[in-house]
């Protein structure tokens, strides 16, 4: 059973104009995907539709999306259980969406809320083996030092670490993941990137993150979904992506993936400085 199958998806915000055309595709359980595409190429716009966020076009009633075997949304309709079906999809935004007058702990718990009676989350009362979860999952990310200080608090990278640790207080079995790492330095970019390929490879969750930068994609998932202009011009091994590759597939808009394509010897740098630290919490 793949952990996400699309077919026949397409959206159209305004008529005339698809920000999605007939999207067709499958990602296996434990894959870890990146999705790249020049800016409104329609990235963000295919997580949403996997997480059921927006609703695609009818399509003739073909459209569809399933999550782990259940369909998602299908012929234009939200499913009845999208709710439930959600509970397995941890999302990871670009803007990291933790709440800022919180401790670092209690954003992770927010993670089991699906999971726990609503008065219970509501009054924050968490038992003491779900605050042990939380701060394994915390420890997941290197990020326990950082448990009683005020999210607001921290860098963008480590608030994305935290994120991150939210889904697997969540027991996400998917993660989707919008530019997690845009508005991040490098280094805190290879740290966020190296989380999820940690998790992607020792718990076998399935990542689908959207990426501007091809040197990430080819760095740490070894399949690559390109897209331009709501449709999907490649699918496949992340190798293959050479800088003359992506000049054939997007002209000019290649240089907005590459820009950012530092030499590999400035990654291995920022590596050697994000890996301690996030090896020092495991
Ligand atoms: N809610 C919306 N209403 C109208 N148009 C929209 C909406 N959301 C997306 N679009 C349009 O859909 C297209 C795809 O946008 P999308 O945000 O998915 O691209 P993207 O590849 O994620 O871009 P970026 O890298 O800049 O985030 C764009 O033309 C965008 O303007």
């Amino acid at each position: 059973m793949p952990a996400i199958a699309v077919s026949q998806l397409s959206k159209s915000f305004q008529r005339g104009h698809r920000a999605l055309a007939d999207i067709a595709m499958t990602v296996g359980e434990g894959e870890m995907v990146a999705l790249i595409g020049a800016s409104g190429s329609g990235k963000s716009t295919l997580l949403r539709h996997l997480s059921g966020l927006t609703i695609a076009d009818r399509n003739g009633g073909a459209a569809r999306v399933e999550i782990l075997g259940r369909p998602m949304q299908a012929a234009g309709r939200l499913a009845r259980d999208a709710r439930r079906i959600r509970a397995d999809v941890g999302m990871v935004f670009q803007q990291f969406n933790l709440v800022g007058r919180l401790s670092v702990l209690t954003n992770v718990l927010l993670g089991c809320l699906g999971r726990i009676p609503g008065w219970r989350g509501t009054l924050g009362m968490f038992t003491e083996d779900e605050k042990r979860d939380a701060m394994r999952a915390l420890a997941r990310v290197g990020m326990a030092d950082y448990a009683a200080q005020r999210a607001s608090t921290l860098s963008g990278g480590q608030q994305q670490r935290v994120a991150i640790a939210r889904t697997l207080m969540q027991k996400a079995r998917v993660i989707l993941a919008d530019e997690p790492i845009a508005s991040l330095d490098p280094a805190s970019a290879n740290t966020v990137m190296e989380a999820l390929a940690t998790i992607n490879r020792e718990d076998g969750i399935t990542v689908v993150v959207s990426l501007h930068q091809v040197n990430y994609a080819a760095k740490y998932c070894p399949r690559t979904v390109a897209m331009r202009g709501g449709q999907v011009v490649y699918d496949g091994v992340s190798t293959a992506l050479t800088p003359a590759f992506l000049t054939d597939l997007y002209g000019a808009d290649s240089e907005e993936l590459l820009i950012d394509a530092r030499p590999e010897r400035d990654l291995e740098v920022a590596d050697s400085l994000a890996r301690p630290a996030f090896a020092a919490g495991m």
